[in-house]
């Protein structure tokens, strides 16, 4: 099965309002569209993955992530991340209608495209599926067969609420780079560690500490 991704990102100067703490303000805008660049780079890269769109507003991320190979699909119902998801589901849908559909976090910057394959195959077996992020309370990937809605609930305790949506949850072996969502500084410490794509290794590397992070 092939799949059009959806990737939601929120405009750059307010993403990643967690990491404030641990990254000096300056540099998070920069960050965020890294992660966001090495998110869409290794899913165009997977090889179970047709297309990649981004539902963006924000005009500097829009042109980063189309000159890699994304679709923008403006965020016009401005409604939070499920209205956002939503909304780049339908788009996807009204040019492609048997498309198969996941959405998936933009700040994924160690993303690997083999192990996105091997979720995403793994989800091809059900009506709808999706994967829990390595805190094991929220989501990092919901996927829909062709013909089945979305039916987002991301944010917060996600897990939970997408189990008792009725969508089955994935359990592949070795797909750590897909779970590890990055909403804090000690989160991007365990991505570092991982191996973060180019786009985070090179703004991480440009700063004068190894990691910023607070208290240190
Ligand atoms: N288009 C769009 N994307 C969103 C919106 N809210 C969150 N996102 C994206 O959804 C994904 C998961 O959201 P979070 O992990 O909570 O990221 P965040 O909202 O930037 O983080 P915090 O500010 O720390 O809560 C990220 O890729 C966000 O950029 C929204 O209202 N619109
Ligand atoms: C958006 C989610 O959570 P977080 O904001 O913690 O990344 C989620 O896991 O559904």
């Amino acid at each position: 099965m092939q799949w059009s991704l959806v990737i939601p990102l929120k405009p750059l100067a307010r993403a990643k309002s967690r990491l404030a703490d641990a990254i000096a303000e300056g540099a998070r805008p920069g960050l965020v569209l890294a992660f966001a660049r090495d998110t869409v780079a290794a899913a165009l890269e997977c090889p179970g993955v047709a297309d990649v769109a981004v539902v963006t507003d924000d005009p500097v991320a829009g042109r980063a992530l189309a000159a890699l190979g994304a679709r923008i699909v403006p965020d016009e119902p401005a409604g939070g991340l499920n209205a956002a998801l939503a909304h780049g589901a339908s788009a996807v849908r009204a040019a492609r209608p048997e498309a198969a559909v996941a959405a998936l976090n933009a700040d994924l910057p160690a993303l690997r495209p083999a192990e996105l394959a091997r979720v995403l195959t793994a989800a091809a077996e059900f009506p709808r599926a999706f994967l829990a992020d390595a805190a094991a309370l929220g989501t990092t990937l919901l996927a829909a067969a062709p013909g089945r809605q979305l039916a987002p609930a991301f944010g917060g305790a996600s897990r939970a609420r997408h189990r008792a949506s009725g969508a089955a949850e994935l359990a592949p072996g070795s797909v750590e780079s897909v779970r590890r969502d990055v909403d804090t500084g000690e989160d991007l410490r365990v991505a570092l560690e991982l191996g973060v794509g180019p786009y985070t290794a090179a703004a991480c590397a440009s700063w004068t500490a190894p990691v910023p992070l607070a208290g240190q």
